[in-house]
């Protein structure tokens, strides 16, 4: 038997965090939601009790340090499954963005797995065991728009917000998620993003007010590292998205456009600049 599941990309339209906690993680509150760009993830029962990961992307390990390795590790163990599983991964998301790609994956092995093995977990219990894999990885588990609060775990399903284009470039350098957080002086964050203000704007479909209230509190620590990733935020504005934010700890920036006749001028305006710009919509 054979599974396939999608495993799309997430952006941040609001990340704010509240405080450092005595466990080293951050306090957040997230506003997340999901972008037709996906890895595609394909789960092939093996008869022998062993876990094979497979990827035509040469940049990802393949050993129990992948994600989808770990997820299909813990499902065996907390369920007893003696069966082995074969999976590829088509890698589309660019890897440490900002976009989740790695938590997606984690996410869609806990669904693909639980169907393929008939093991019938509720979807609070994958998302529980998502959390042991990754801050992000319960939201993925289910997707959507949802606020996300704790260390990301703790999810409150929203409204989608008003569709849209969402242009990602991601300028050619890596960046670590802990690096990131390890250097924000949550103390001393000058302003904070209002999660409620975002909210409104989604519940009002109000695109303007969405552009408009776009925060991230760790731009400013990415941007402070790498000057690039503020020029690529720049040059998007100068090219006419209505809303420009960092994702995540970065260093993909994000574009929001409303208007189809704009995209391809902005898209191929930032292909001069990286080469990894993608023109996507949201997943609503
Ligand atoms: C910043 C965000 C925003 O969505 O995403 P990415 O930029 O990674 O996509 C997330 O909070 C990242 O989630 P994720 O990438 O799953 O993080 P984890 O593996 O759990 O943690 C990686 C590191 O980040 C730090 N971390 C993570 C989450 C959090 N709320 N506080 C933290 O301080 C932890 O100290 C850890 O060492
Ligand atoms: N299936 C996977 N896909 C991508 N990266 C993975 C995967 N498994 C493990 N990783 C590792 O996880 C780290 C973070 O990757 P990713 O989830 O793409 O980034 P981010 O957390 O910034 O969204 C990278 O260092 C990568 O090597």
């Amino acid at each position: 038997m054979k599974v396939l599941e999608k495993a799309p990309a997430k952006i941040n339209l609001l990340l704010d965090v509240l405080h450092k906690r005595e466990d080293g993680y951050h306090e957040v509150e997230m506003i997340m939601t999901m972008v037709d760009l996906a890895d595609r993830i394909e789960m092939q029962e093996l008869p022998r009790d062993t876990i094979i990961i497979s990827s035509q992307a040469g940049y990802i390990p393949l050993d129990e340090k992948n994600l989808a390795f770990q997820a299909a590790k813990l499902i065996k163990d907390r369920y007893d499954v003696k069966q082995g599983v074969y999976i590829h991964l088509d890698k589309k998301i660019p890897v440490a963005a900002g976009l989740a790609g790695g938590s997606s994956d984690a996410a869609a092995t806990l669904r693909g797995l639980n169907r393929l093995w008939k093991l019938g977990i509720p979807t609070r219990e994958l998302e529980s065991l998502g959390a042991e894999l990754g801050s992000d990885v319960p939201f993925c588990v289910t997707g959507g728009t949802a606020v996300a609060r704790g260390r990301g775990e703790q999810l409150q399903p929203i409204d989608s917000p008003p569709q849209c284009w969402v242009i990602l470039a991601k300028p050619p350098i890596n960046v670590s998620t802990a690096d990131v957080y390890g250097r924000l002086r949550a103390g001393e964050i000058q302003q904070h993003p209002s999660t409620e203000a975002m909210l409104e704007a989604i519940r009002l479909k109000r695109f303007d007010l969405v552009c408009e209230r776009l925060g991230n509190v760790l731009e400013q620590v990415t941007l402070d590292m790498y000057p690039e990733v503020k020029q690529l935020k720049e040059c998007m504005l100068r090219l006419g998205a209505d809303g420009v934010l960092m994702s995540g700890s970065g260093p993909t920036v994000f574009g929001l456009v409303s208007k189809e006749a704009k995209v391809a001028r902005i898209y191929n305006g930032l292909r001069g600049f990286c080469k990894d710009v993608f023109a996507v919509r949201l997943l609503t």
